[in-house]
């Protein structure tokens, strides 16, 4: 994983950057983090949090909770969703960090494709299975269950720097001993931002 953050990162900072991976694998409490402590160093103001749950249509949430995973069908007016937040959000200038599972090559393509010309960062999370699942069986209060993990692991499509068509794209990999400020530093550092506080 190591050796494909510096060869897919371009010169330039990220600006747009979307935390992807399975449901568990700490991509809200992430971007919490990050907003609040971290920014790109050409960036004065501070990032913008754009929360993917809080996008799909309810249809899908309702399903995802009585524990159906979603399909492609479902997930394409979603990612329409997210697209369109990031532009709405990337036009007032500030740096946005996103929370999409993006699980296929196919929907990073998509979100990448209708928010050009943006430039999107894709962050993957890089978590074990096991902590993944004691993580959601841990969890309260969310309408995805535990028991949709398998099907979030089916369908994902790890990011890999030999495909062609794979996007910008980071892996962060998350040992269950990191707390969630070491999983957003280390994110910073793999998409080169800085503290907030930080004098340049
Ligand atoms: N670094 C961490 N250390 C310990 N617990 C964590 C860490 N990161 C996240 N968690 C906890 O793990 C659980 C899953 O995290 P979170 O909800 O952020 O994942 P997610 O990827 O956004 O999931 P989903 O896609 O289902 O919304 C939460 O209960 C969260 O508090
Ligand atoms: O692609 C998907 O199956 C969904 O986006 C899920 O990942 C959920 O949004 C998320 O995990 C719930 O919090």
């Amino acid at each position: 994983m190591d050796n494909f953050n510096s060869k897919h990162l371009s010169a330039q900072i990220p600006q747009v950057v979307i935390m992807m991976g399975v449901s568990g694998s700490g991509k809200s409490t992430i971007m919490k983090h990050l907003v609040s402590s971290w920014r790109p160093s050409s960036s004065s103001t501070p990032a913008v949090p754009i929360e993917g749950d809080d996008l799909h249509p309810a249809a899908n949430v309702a399903k995802m909770r009585s524990g159906t995973p979603l399909t492609d069908v479902d997930r394409m007016p979603w990612l329409d969703a997210v697209a369109t937040e990031i532009i709405r959000v990337r036009s007032m200038g500030t740096a946005v960090v996103v929370t999409c599972s993006a699980l296929r090559r196919v929907y990073r393509a998509h979100l990448a494709i209708s928010a050009a010309p943006i430039e999107l960062c894709f962050v993957y999370m890089d978590m074990p299975e096991r902590e993944l699942q004691a993580r959601l069986e841990k969890r309260a209060g969310h309408y995805m269950p535990a028991r949709l993990l398998a099907s979030q692991l089916a369908t994902l499509e790890v990011p890999d720097p030999t495909v062609e068509t794979e996007y910008r794209v980071v892996g962060v990999p998350v040992a269950p001993e990191m707390g969630p400020g070491d999983v957003a530093a280390a994110v910073a550092k793999a998409i080169g931002w800085i503290r907030v506080n930080q004098v340049d």
